[in-house]
């Protein structure tokens, strides 16, 4: 992972009582500074789109980082008193700008939607919407189809306003039919903001209130707290497993309406996905973060001591692995010292498909200091070893500056089977631990010893701050799919997507998009995009590009604010 830092995603929402925000970017304002506390989660595209008077909804939306697509023009833009967020890198489809987030579509009522997730089950869902339910699907991306679900559910009441149980109906056949995770925000034209979280709450979401500036409640929904802190929010409160909340200027409704309603929250939002300063779940990622160092020095002793190792010294693999390196050095009672030092201006390699292009970004993001490794028995410390990329490299690294010995010690245990959650894991055989010993994971990687965090400890790493949480979505470590349904064919497919040559074939595919674009011509678009012809798409090409906010075709909606 680390040519693309996170593969995950971020949702955003954002409620304003205020009547007066209706016609002002206040909301819009808000909700680009939130998506930057979210942009750790994907870095692919971002997008925001805002509902103003008369139910009319406002778009901006484009591949790039957050502070590049926001600019103050593009904000001024987003006019309205609520709106939705999304940061995305894609785990389904590909990054193509027609699927960046939020998505749209007319009918029923204008349905806006962003979701962090993956569903396992598109094949027989999108066979679904096609063949019965008749509804058009424009692009390869799950969230898509998962929007077009929940809509076909809504339309199926036949109604020309709906309530509440119509709402909650709608959710509640929506998890029955939708397979996967999926922290999901909607909104509906005029109306308000609609959230739900799948009924193992895979990927976290919470939400917030603040008085608002006129009175009432201003509401905030997001994938991480930090965003709630940021913004002057406070109270945060998880969305439950299975849960549905329906949140209106005047009110919030809640209820659980999936099944079998376990929570099972993704144990690597805890080792590398989520911000420290973020609680999830009633978890501080920091905390169970330095309790991940503790339990690994347990570990490291036993192992140390077993292969007659002697450490001088701990050093961290920035930055993740800080918070758990510092606390693991100090439970050991060896000196803690940063080695090497991250370039934190080298921004996103704009999708790296090559492993030699990933290890030369390695080095290009660190540097190591030589006094603190020359002559040594160095122990780095790690979040995670993933493909081994940073591990390899940074292993040779410490060496070149004369380390004695290396020893490589992982927050997490050995990762084996790929992520379908949300997480764009690469395909088992690109995983350094698939089908490798500890000794031969060592061997590859050129440590003299590797040393894992056991399952059970990183669990307990989490657990020990909130015991209420009888099970933790571990699957990457053990391939036991906590949704079960994830057979060898669906695996063997995502494999397919996810491998090196795929991803080099998509980006070239991904070019000749935007050379397409350049020529004037539109490319894929999403739902949508269809009402609002080629305006989505940027005419520029490259991380620069810049799209004007677009007005969306909204209906002309009496809920509020007409
Ligand atoms: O085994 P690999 O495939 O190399 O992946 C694992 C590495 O990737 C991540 O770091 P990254 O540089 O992405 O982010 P960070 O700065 O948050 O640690 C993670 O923290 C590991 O260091
Ligand atoms: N990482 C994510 O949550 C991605 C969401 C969705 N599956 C997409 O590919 O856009
Ligand atoms: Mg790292």
């Amino acid at each position: 992972m680390s040519a693309d830092k996170s593969s995950v995603c971020g949702i955003l929402g954002l409620l304003l009582h205020d009547p007066l925000s209706t016609q002002t970017s206040a909301a819009g304002t808000e909700l680009a500074e939130g998506l930057s506390l979210l942009q750790h989660r994907g870095q692919d595209a971002a997008g925001i789109v805002t509902c103003g008077s008369g139910g009319r909804f406002y778009q901006v939306k484009a591949n790039g980082m957050v502070r590049d697509i926001f600019d103050a023009q593009a904000v001024a833009g987003l006019k309205g008193w609520m709106g939705v967020g999304h940061a995305r890198y894609p785990t389904a489809g590909s990054s193509a700008q027609a699927e960046a987030q939020p998505f749209y579509v007319n009918s029923p009522y204008g349905i806006v939607f962003a979701h962090n997730g993956n569903l396992i089950n598109t094949a027989s869902l999108r066979q679904f919407i096609d063949a019965e339910a008749h509804r058009h699907i424009n692009t390869d991306s799950d969230s898509e189809l998962l929007l077009n679900i929940f809509a076909n559910n809504l339309q199926k009441t036949g109604k020309f306003r709906i309530n509440e149980e119509d709402i909650f109906t709608a959710i509640s056949d929506l998890m029955k039919t939708c397979k996967g995770a999926y922290a999901s925000i909607a909104m509906l034209a005029g109306f308000g903001l609609i959230v739900f979280r799948d009924p193992n709450g895979i990927r976290p979401c919470g939400l917030a209130t603040r008085a608002g500036v006129r009175g009432g409640t201003d509401y905030l929904v997001a994938s991480e707290s930090v965003v709630g802190q940021g913004l002057g929010f406070h109270g945060w409160d998880d969305v439950k497993a299975g849960e549905a909340i329906i949140i209106t200027r005047n009110k919030i409704t809640r209820r659980i309406v999936g099944q079998p309603e376990v929570l099972a929250p993704d144990i690597f939002e805890y080792v590398y996905f989520a911000r420290p300063d973020s609680t999830i779940d009633g978890i501080s990622v920091y905390r169970s973060r330095m309790a991940m160092g503790d339990l690994l020095a347990e570990t490291a002793k036993k192992e140390l001591a077993k292969a007659g190792l002697n450490v001088d010294v701990v050093i961290p693999v920035p930055d993740t692995s800080r918070v758990a390196a510092l606390q693991c050095a100090q439970h050991l009672g060896i000196p803690y010292r940063e080695g090497f030092v991250k370039n934190r201006y080298v921004g996103r390699t704009f999708i790296m498909p090559g492993q030699s292009q990933r290890r030369k970004n390695v080095r290009r993001k660190l540097n190591a200091m030589p006094m603190e490794f020359a002559g040594k028995v160095v122990m780095l410390v790690d979040d995670s070893i993933v493909r081994g990329t940073t591990s390899k490299e940074i292993v040779q690294m410490a060496k070149d500056v004369g380390a004695k010995k290396v020893i490589f010690a992982s927050c997490a245990p050995p990762i084996r089977f790929p992520n379908v959650y949300g997480i764009d894991m690469p395909s088992r055989h690109e995983l350094v631990a698939h089908g490798r010993t500890q000794a031969e994971i060592a061997q590859e990687i050129g440590a003299d010893l590797v040393i894992y965090q056991t399952l059970e400890d990183l669990v307990q790493s989490c657990r020990q701050f909130n015991p209420s949480i009888q099970e933790f979505e571990c699957s990457v470590f053990t391939g036991k799919y906590v949704t079960g349904g994830v057979d060898e064919r669906y695996l063997e497919h995502i494999e397919k997507l996810r491998n090196d040559n795929a991803k080099a074939k998509k980006l070239h595919g991904k070019v000749q998009e935007q050379e397409f674009l350049v020529e004037g011509c539109s490319g894929p678009m999403n739902g949508s995009d269809s009402l609002i012809g080629l305006s989505n798409h940027s005419p520029k090409v490259g991380p620069t590009a810049m799209p004007s906010p677009n007005d969306m075709v909204g209906l002309h909606n009496s809920w509020y604010g007409s």
